[in-house]
């Protein structure tokens, strides 16, 4: 098959083609095609690229194929005319169709079928006006200019242009699905609006605020994705969910975020060290927590994502002694099964080790959601993997002696055997098996890991804007955005690419260990504070004298020593940290009476060989010579 559900179009068939495209308040654009065509072959990308470029256009114009070549469908391309591959053919809201025969080399251009799309919809006559479609003609400064110092609900953006250009009918199809901002376009040519607003350069948005204020919105480059990001990030614009998508076209109020937990303010281009643990408690102590024995394949995969993380968390810390014990202790053990609730054990530091520590609370930050169930858990474990590959792209010898140094994108397939085994959404790991077995292998060095994962997790994006898991306060888009990195983006033949090396560069900051930031991370427990001296001369006056002399001598356990790892070091209470591996109270006990045993053991064993001797020195002593 040439397309899959996963591309960003509608596959239709003889039996859905008439239901889908008559039913619809929206216009279609199909291509009937032949998966055995060599052309069709080679133009699949293109389309895709098309449907992609234009899938926030959907409730206007939807894009789709049909298979001319699956058997089901013979009698559909027979009542449809389709002679030759590809064939074009545009549904209007009303029953008939047009036939375009897209000429010479004019369909293999994405910018010229995307402006014949906009052609086609500008040019609907009222009749088969698509429900959804915006109106695209400009507006004149008699219709503009009273609009300033209004108070609106929502804000307008005036997408100025000289008339030959497309970008103001494209950001208007762009920000079809978006409430919060409604955007008009006007025309360079129009003398009285451009000098009104002091507009010189073309195309130029001119932003007017809900609070009746205006100003010209700021963007690196003129081009239709800078202009559409900035749009979608204004304050209160967001995605309308696909569900009710079609239910409302009307602009919507601001939102108001419904979380009944307290929000956390963040800055967007920081990393945030609350949401990582965040990822680990949740993953250690809830997701593993369902399996209640991890053995064979299973404790594998587990020992190699604990190394993985023990070996790459940036910044040291708690978390990273509590991975390195874990770490340890793992690979000390000669079972082939082991239970969860020792594991948990562990994470929770039965044995009070000093140092070792992982806030059980989930605290979400840049990955909060607008409501309780969205984003978290997901976004900050996409989160963690961005900073391993970065961090292993860092420090290239870090897995050393692990196991792991073999693998050439080790970060990548520690990441697709844990999402295989243990991630609790079956369908998200199925769709990331299916990447992973695609194109995983072509990953060849530790750059090309990052922008592996960052480029899966774009797909992911892509596929998921509108659907229900897409949190309105904070819209599936392809990331980073212009505001986060301007230099990442460009546009070839008028559609949008990336700059790799720049993103590559951007990712290597965003992930990097500098940009982490500590702020709404649960600090470890702080062990019990050394009496200060008022406090144990108040406690001398009213104790017995002999009493407030013991009281001088109060030992903190653990106190002072930073988390140091080495032998003897890092006293934790009631526990002792030797080569690497935490004893508790009971195992030192139980090493003292197995001391005491071999003790007397030993000494019975020299009384009972020294009476032996004894007596055979005796019995031979008695001999006849
Ligand atoms: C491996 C995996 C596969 C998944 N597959 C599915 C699926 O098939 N279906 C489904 O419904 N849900 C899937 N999910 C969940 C989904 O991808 C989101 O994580 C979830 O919906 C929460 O979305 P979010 O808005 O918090 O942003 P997320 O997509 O989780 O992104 C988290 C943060 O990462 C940053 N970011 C965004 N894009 C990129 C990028 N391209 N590169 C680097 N950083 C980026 C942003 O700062 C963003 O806030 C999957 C999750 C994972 C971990």
């Amino acid at each position: 098959r040439l397309y899959t559900d996963e591309d960003p179009l509608v596959i239709l068939s003889s039996s859905t083609l008439k239901p889908t495209v008559s039913n619809s308040s929206s216009a279609w654009l199909i291509q009937f095609y032949s998966s055995w065509c060599g052309h069709c072959i080679q133009y699949s990308s293109t389309w895709k690229t098309l449907a992609q470029d234009v899938k926030d256009w959907q409730q206007a114009i939807g894009v789709a194929v049909l298979d001319c070549a699956q058997e089901e469908n013979f009698d559909v391309c027979k009542e449809y005319s389709i002679k030759f591959y590809p064939t074009f053919k545009v549904h209007s809201c009303t029953e008939y169709y047009l036939q375009y025969f897209l000429q010479g080399a004019l369909y293999r251009q994405v910018q010229a079928v995307r402006q014949l799309m906009v052609n086609i919809l500008q040019n609907h006559t009222r009749l088969d006006w698509p429900n959804h479609c915006p109106p695209l003609d400009p507006l004149s400064s008699e219709k503009l200019l009273p609009l300033l110092g209004q108070r609106s609900d929502v804000f307008t953006a005036i997408v100025v242009e000289e008339p030959d250009s497309y970008v103001g009918r494209e950001v208007i199809l762009d920000l079809l699905q978006y409430s919060g901002v409604q955007v008009k376009r006007a025309l360079s040519t129009d003398r009285p609006l451009v000098e009104s607003l002091k507009i010189t350069t073309f195309p130029s948005v001119y932003l007017l605020h809900p609070n009746g204020t205006h100003t010209h919105l700021h963007v690196e480059k003129r081009l239709r994705f800078f202009f559409s990001s900035l749009l979608r990030t204004l304050p209160g614009v967001q995605r309308r969910l696909m569900s009710d998508s079609s239910s409302s076209s009307q602009v919507e109020a601001l939102p108001h975020k419904q979380s009944p937990e307290i929000w956390r303010e963040f800055d967007r281009s920081k990393v945030y060290t609350a949401d990582l643990e965040s990822a680990l408690h949740y993953l250690l102590r809830v997701e593993l927590a369902t399996h209640s024995t991890l053995e064979g394949e299973e404790l594998k995969v587990f020992k190699d994502f604990v190394t993985l993380v023990s070996k790459l968390y940036p910044g040291g810390g708690s978390v990273v002694k509590l991975m390195e014990t874990l770490s340890d202790w793992l690979l000390s053990l000669p079972l082939q099964r082991i239970p969860y609730q020792a594991v948990l054990d562990l994470v929770n530091n039965k044995m009070r080790i000093s140092g070792v520590h992982l806030g059980a609370e989930l605290r979400w930050v840049g990955c909060q959601g607008s409501k309780v169930g969205l984003r978290g858990y997901p976004c900050s474990l996409w989160t963690l993997f961005h900073v391993l590959t970065v961090q292993h792209d860092a420090m290239p010898t870090a897995l050393e002696n692990t196991g792991l140094e073999g693998e050439t994108a080790p970060v990548l397939q520690v990441m697709r055997r844990y999402i295989r085994t243990f991630f609790g959404c079956e369908q998200c790991g199925r769709h990331f098996e299916q990447a992973a077995a695609a194109s995983m292998d072509r990953v060849l060095d530790r750059e090309q890991q990052v922008l592996w994962l960052w480029n899966q997790h774009n797909m992911v994006n892509y596929r998921l804007a509108g659907s229900l898991s897409d949190d309105p306060l904070f819209p599936k888009a392809p990331w980073p955005s212009p505001s986060l990195c301007a230099s990442c983006h460009e546009e070839k033949s008028g559609v949008h690419v990336w700059n790799q090396d720049n993103v590559l560069r951007f990712l290597r900051h965003h992930y990097g260990a500098s940009n982490l930031s500590p702020t709404y991370s649960l600090p470890p427990p702080h062990p019990p504070a050394p009496p200060r001296k008022d406090q144990v001369k108040k406690a001398e006056e009213q104790l017995e004298p002999r009493l407030g002399q013991q009281a001088q001598r109060v030992e903190v356990p653990g106190h002072g020593e930073g988390g140091g790892a080495g032998a003897g070091q890092g006293q934790g209470a009631g526990g002792v940290w030797i080569l690497g591996l935490g004893f508790n109270s009971v195992d030192m006990s139980l090493c003292v009476v197995l001391y005491v045993c071999s003790c007397l053991f030993l000494m019975l064993l020299f009384f009972f060989f020294k009476v032996r001797s004894r007596r055979w020195r005796l019995r031979h002593s008695r001999l006849p010579v």
